[in-house]
């Protein structure tokens, strides 16, 4: 690539899981330059990503600068598109100032994803900021960006699994099923900040958010009907694991379900359908998203496993950016495994 076709960016959130995951990524994209890498105003100096990431000594010396509300009009000046790993309440704060700077938004938080405010105030407990144009939801193998969007929402990482899983299969489910999603993830989920119940001794496998997670309105809107939704949390770092439940229609066969999946994902390089039931193993630090499906009686059982730090949030973020920008999708991911966390 010429240098002419270098674009710069900044990453917000960089010091945490998913936004250093996509510092990384972006490190060794061939068209994405990072000039700004953002942690939150409460640290006191810059200094490099190595100094929190050892793991990214001698391989990536980014410097790590605390954000502040003044550094915009430099920042504007000089790139032209933002990444946002942010929380919730700050990237709803921040990013309609980046907008009005003229800069592009990809926001991996919650703040954009739902289309109705009313849904978003109850799930997130604050009013969801109004914005002139409407924000696409970039679940990315069913999202065609054209490319002049103001921001875009990086769909959350259980609704990524359970969307990818659901999508192909929707014409083909029993009128009445709703669509019944347990899913496990791993810590890395909630984020890097300390609190006890993320705190290695305290985790042990248990159910939370039961039918009350905030993801649960993102699935709904993301399939186009009601879903119930159990989270669970696991005692490992990082992949997310969904078994999903439905009833299909009369007469819908196996045969049925797999080429409805194949129509979908034929031409999609980071979703597989596999023929047995997906280990985390083989999706954690990749891009990819497994799907296994068995079609029991008239139930259709599914089986996905994505990475949530990767799929679920920064290498789809990158995805869509490739795409926004006119490149393949595939750009800077390989399905082969490599990440940070
Ligand atoms: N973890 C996951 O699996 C996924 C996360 N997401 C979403 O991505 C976002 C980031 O999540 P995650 O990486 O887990 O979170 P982390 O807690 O690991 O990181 C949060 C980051 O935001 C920075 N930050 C916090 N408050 C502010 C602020 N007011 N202004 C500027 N920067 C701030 C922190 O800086 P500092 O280090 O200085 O505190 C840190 O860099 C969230 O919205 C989350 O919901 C989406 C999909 C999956
Ligand atoms: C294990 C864990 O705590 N997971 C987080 C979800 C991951 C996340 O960060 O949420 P978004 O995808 O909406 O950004 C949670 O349940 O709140």
């Amino acid at each position: 690539m010429s240098k002419q076709e270098t674009i710069q960016c900044a990453v917000f959130g960089a010091s945490g899981y998913s936004g250093v995951e996509l510092l990384w990524l972006l490190h060794n994209h061939p068209v994405f330059d990072v000039t700004h890498a953002f942690s939150s105003s409460a640290r006191e100096k810059a200094e490099p990503i190595s100094a929190l990431y050892p793991q990214l000594a001698g391989r990536c010396e980014q410097i790590l600068q605390p954000w502040h509300s003044d550094l915009l009009p430099q920042l504007a000046q000089q790139v032209r598109v933002v990444f946002l790993a942010l929380p919730h309440e700050a990237s709803a704060e921040l990013a309609p100032k980046l907008i009005a700077a003229g800069l592009v938004v990809f926001d991996l938080s919650g703040a954009f994803r739902l289309g109705d405010p009313l849904q978003h105030q109850a799930a997130y407990g604050f009013a969801q900021p109004k914005l002139s144009n409407d924000v696409p939801y970039g679940l990315a193998e069913f999202t065609q960006l054209k490319g002049d969007e103001p921001l875009v929402a990086v769909p959350g990482c259980y609704p990524t699994a359970a969307g990818l899983a659901l999508r192909p299969v929707l014409a083909l489910l029993a009128a009445h099923t709703t669509p019944i999603v347990n899913a496990v993830s791993g810590v890395s989920g909630a984020g890097r900040k300390a609190a006890l119940h993320t705190s290695f001794c305290e985790v042990s496998l248990q159910a939370y958010g039961v039918a009350e997670h905030r993801h649960q309105p993102e699935m709904a809107q993301t399939i186009g009907r009601d879903v119930i939704f159990v989270p669970h949390l696991g005692n490992f770092k990082r992949g997310i694991l969904a078994t999903i439940y439905a009833q299909l229609a009369e007469q819908v066969s196996s045969d049925m379900v797999a080429e409805a999946f194949a129509a979908c994902y034929a031409e999609q390089p980071f979703v597989r359908l596999v023929a047995n039931p997906p280990k985390l193993q083989q999706v954690v630090g990749t891009p990819c998203c497994d799907i296994y499906f068995k079609v029991h009686g008239n139930q259709l059982i599914l089986s996905v496993a994505i990475d949530n730090l990767l799929k679920g949030a920064a290498a789809q973020a990158l995805q869509l950016a490739n795409q926004y920008v006119g490149l393949p999708p595939t750009t800077g991911l390989t399905p082969s495994p490599g990440a940070v966390v």
